[in-house]
């Protein structure tokens, strides 16, 4: 990093201006109208070397963006350093300050292309055998439960990104699931989290896998514990513990503590963060759910994405025009927010997962100097799958006075093409069909055409849609293990060249540790109430509300 901060780079200040001066000329109608050739110049295909069914496609016409403009993003991102970053984290160096440590989820898809000298990088495809024949052994029947019975349900203990990303990625890829294995996820403090899923479990044929990276998360350990007070009040002999509990960490040490052995344990390393860690031991949910060449295909895909990152020039690079097409609404419009709005019911957990994925890696607002930054960092990701959004909150997205970018994701094709894909048709109509809505509108002619000269004033201008409001699409020909790996690749990329442009660590998350020190204090105090001291004047412990009895 130059030391600089975001708003003094060269580019930035030339896109200020920009800004200041054309903005009023930025008008997606005209803007298609003046360039015939718009979505061709303002779109991009990514294909897989390996298997051309993974492929991407990129529509970014629909953004207030003209060639310059995106000349002079893209020079912003080189003048931030994002191809040095970029490759520093791709050699192993400790680009995480904060913590001094290397970011190495590229590393645990990698099938050795790149060379990266970490330690622990040699111990990848150690651990991804391990997973082979586990994943084999439980869903072959093979591994058997403390009464001889094979397993038929999983239970995966975690939270945060020892959760977030094995819910979404089972979800997106049911198709490839073995039906008759239940998987399950607790991940909150809630007992009634837990308590709801034990009823739907056997105990002589439920695996429970405990997923923490540090394996001192409160909420874990208690859900684990509680696991397996629950699993030993049936099994009784802490022998049996060894069938049906196995632990996904980098804290041997914690874990044996725990009562798992060693040889029921899959390890990963410091340099994997949480959020980015579904690539690691942390994915043994997704292998049991879809099979291990399944979760195979799902890292490959995302390596090809790590290869295109790599190695494609900014100008054409699919993470870099995400990235620098979201600074720009950023920090020259002042956007807030940005939507993620899969048309793709597979999909319904992605918002929730790019939620931690892009919050706590871009939520920082002092640079890796530690300069308090004068622009907009992290944008606030939210966002529901399609048609069900429209029925909710794309009212405000079409006529509300906000400026929210959104990307729409589909598949081309579905893996449910029922009544000769009538469906399919009628979903991907819409997500054809809102970006339209939002970047051209409806005009003030138009409606008085249509409700002809006796309307009100205040009817005909509730039914003006002012467009110009700004979309993304991408589309894939199938939701398969492979684009999916190549999908979220994408994204985490695209976080990561924002991260570099604002000059932050987008690979700590110091945010989450203050609330978690006061509430081991409260709960101290919530245990003794008599003592209750030292917190303001709103944290009032009535002790009859809070004990059960
Ligand atoms: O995997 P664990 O060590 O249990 O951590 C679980 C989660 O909790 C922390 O508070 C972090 O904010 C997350 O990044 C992490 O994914």
């Amino acid at each position: 990093m130059s030391g600089k901060t975001a708003s003094s780079y060269d580019a930035w200040q030339t896109l200020q201006k920009i800004y200041d001066t054309e903005r009023s000329k930025l008008v997606l109608k005209d803007l298609f109208a003046q360039d015939p050739e718009r979505f061709t110049r303002f779109s991009k295909t990514y294909s897989s070397d390996t298997n051309p069914a993974t492929t991407l496609l990129l529509d970014f016409s629909k953004n207030l963006i003209t060639a310059p403009i995106l000349e002079n993003l893209i020079l912003l991102a080189r003048e931030a350093g994002v191809e040095k970053w970029r490759d520093q984290m791709f050699a192993g160096e400790h680009i995480n300050n904060s913590e001094d440590r290397a970011v190495l989820h590229i590393a645990l898809r990698n099938f050795d292309d790149f060379k990266i000298a970490e330690e622990g990088v040699s111990e990848v495809s150690g651990v991804l055998s391990h997973i082979k024949e586990f994943t084999d052994a439980v869903r072959s029947g093979a591994w058997k439960g403390y009464t001889g019975k094979g397993i038929n349900t999983i239970v995966n203990i975690g939270i945060g990104g020892s959760d977030l990303g094995p819910v979404m990625v089972t979800e997106a890829l049911k198709p490839y699931s073995k039906r008759d294995l239940k998987a399950h996820f607790v991940s909150n403090i809630d007992g009634t989290h837990i308590a709801e899923i034990l009823r739907e479990c056997n105990p002589e044929t439920t695996l429970f896998i405990i997923a923490s990276k540090t394996f001192t998360t409160q909420e874990t350990i208690t859900n684990a514990e509680t696991a397996k007070a629950w699993f030993l009040d049936t099994a009784k002999d802490a022998a049996h513990v060894a069938k049906h509990f196995v632990a996904l960490s980098t804290n041997t040490k914690a874990v044996t503590a725990f009562g798992i052995s060693e040889a029921n344990m899959f390890q990963f390393w410091d340099w994997v963060g949480g959020r980015y860690s579904l690539w690691s031991a942390i994915g043994l949910s997704i292998a049991l759910v879809i099979g291990y060449e399944n979760f195979e295909a799902l890292l490959k895909g995302a390596h090809g994405m790590d290869k295109h990152f790599k190695e494609t020039p900014l100008e054409q690079n699919l993470p870099v025009i995400l990235a620098v097409i979201g600074v720009w609404y950023n920090d020259f419009y002042g956007a807030q927010t940005h939507a993620l709005l899969p048309y793709d019911q597979y999909l319904h957990k992605f918002a929730d997962y790019f939620q931690q994925g892009d919050m706590e890696s871009n939520g920082k607002s002092v640079t890796k100097n530690g300069e308090r930054v004068d622009y907009q960092t992290g944008p606030i990701i939210w966002g529901a799958s399609g048609t069900n959004g429209q029925h909710s909150f794309y009212q405000l997205l079409h006529q509300g006075t906000k400026i929210i970018p959104a990307d729409f994701i589909a598949p081309a094709t579905t893996h449910n093409p029922i009544h000769h894909s009538k469906h399919h048709r009628i979903l991907l109509s819409n997500f054809f069909a809102q970006p339209e809505a939002l970047a051209f509108g409806k005009s003030e002619e138009e409606v008085r055409k249509e409700v002809g000269p006796n309307a009100q004033e205040g009817v005909v201008k509730s039914k003006v849609f002012e467009g110009n409001r700004p979309t993304n699409s991408i589309m894939f020909p199938l939701l398969t293990p492979e684009v999916l790996g190549a999908l979220i690749a994408l994204y985490e990329h695209k976080i990561f060249t924002q991260g570099v442009i604002w000059g932050i660590n987008s690979f700590d998350q110091m945010g989450v540790e203050l609330g978690k020190v006061l509430a081991k204090k409260i709960l101290a105090q919530l245990e003794k109430p008599d003592d209750v001291q030292g917190h303001d004047s709103s944290v009032r412990i009535d002790h009859s509300l809070t004990s059960n009895g």
